[in-house]
């Protein structure tokens, strides 16, 4: 079984709009709601792929309830710790003119400190039967910048494997204490080592330094390019051919999806990469945050373009 936590889900209000014009009044022509934040999408990108998991995190208000009901109608299993507070919106407009996507992401609620005790001790419950746990996205006020570290020294305690994917501070404070793998994408890898990727040199150097930072594999994304992955001893580039994207919200936790999958597996580098790169070009073909289809992910299995390079 594999447990992802998110500590800050979101209900992603998709919205499309022909043609947007800042500072301008605009007019949209439909919006589609799914189930959001970082774990969640790897939850659901998991089970679609046939594999057990099981979602944690914290959820309140209306916006909670929804998300569970999303959940549910999809036939995935979750524990959500209540909070007071409701849980977020995360708006994505999507301009169906220039096919250009903009984000906006909310901070999400304040976390209570008796609700952050109380979520501690229903993961520790919840993902028992799991021995792995994947800890993706921001964190909400209220919780500390050392969560990702407390969270992946207590699941090493337990000898349970562990996968971080966040950024910033949160990042930066969960890579001491050693998770099996991080994915962040080039802009994160950036802000982390405070200097610009620009080729592919660059790139290596940078994996390499964030796997002796203490991560076991580091897994930079590089969107359309597809990723590079190090585990300290090898370096493999994994990428797929041009695909006419729909929406890449959600590509990220599909390839982290990917990677959890493989690593409860126990395959080798190259096959975890080239199922990361297939599931997260799998999602780039759907629209929203629809994520990857299996029947998708099988037909770019054979087809990802997978190169040594160290
Ligand atoms: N435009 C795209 N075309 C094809 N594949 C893509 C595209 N964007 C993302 N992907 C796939 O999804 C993976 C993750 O995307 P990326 O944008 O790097 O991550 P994040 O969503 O975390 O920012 C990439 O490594 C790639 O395999
Ligand atoms: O926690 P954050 O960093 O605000 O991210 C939340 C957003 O990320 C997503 O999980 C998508 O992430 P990726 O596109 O990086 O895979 C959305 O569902 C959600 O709106």
């Amino acid at each position: 079984m594999i447990a992802t936590v998110t500590l800050n889900p979101c209900l992603d209000k998709h919205i499309d709009v022909h043609g947007l014009v800042l500072y301008e009044t605009n007019r949209w022509h439909r919006m589609s709601k799914y189930a959001g934040g970082k774990g969640i999408d790897v939850s659901r990108a998991v089970y679609e792929m046939g594999f057990d998991t099981i979602a944690c995190g914290l959820l309140g208000g209306e916006e909670g309830r929804e998300i569970e009901t999303l959940l549910t109608e999809q036939g995935l299993k979750y524990h959500f710790t209540p909070i007071s507070q409701p849980t977020r919106s995360c708006f994505i407009i999507y301009d169906t003119k220039t096919h250009r996507q903009t984000n906006l992401n909310a901070p999400g609620p304040r976390i209570a400190p008796p609700e952050l005790k109380m979520f501690y001790e229903d993961l520790l419950r919840e993902s028992a039967a799991s021995s792995l746990i994947v800890m993706s996205g921001s964190v909400p006020p209220g919780v500390p910048s050392s969560v990702y570290f407390t969270l992946i020294s207590h699941a090493r305690k337990l000898g349970k494997q562990t996968i971080l994917d966040t950024a910033g501070k949160y990042l930066r404070e969960g890579l001491k204490a050693k998770p099996c793998l991080v994915k962040p994408n080039i802009r994160e890898a950036e802000e982390l080592l405070g200097r610009k990727l620009e080729t592919e040199a660059e790139i290596i150097l940078a994996a390499k330094e964030i796997v002796r930072m203490g991560a076991g594999i580091e897994v930079i994304s590089m969107g359309k390019k597809g990723l590079i992955a190090c585990d300290g001893k090898q370096v493999i580039k994994a990428s797929s051919a041009y695909v006419r994207v729909k929406s890449t919200v959600g590509a990220g936790d599909s390839t982290v999806a990917g990677f959890a999958i493989s690593l409860r597996r126990g395959d080798s580098l190259e096959e975890a990469c080239r199922l990361g790169v297939a599931m997260g070009t799998a999602a780039v073909m759907t629209p929203g945050t629809e994520l990857c289809h299996r029947e998708d992910v099988q037909y770019w299995l054979p087809r990802i373009k997978i190169r040594r390079l160290a």
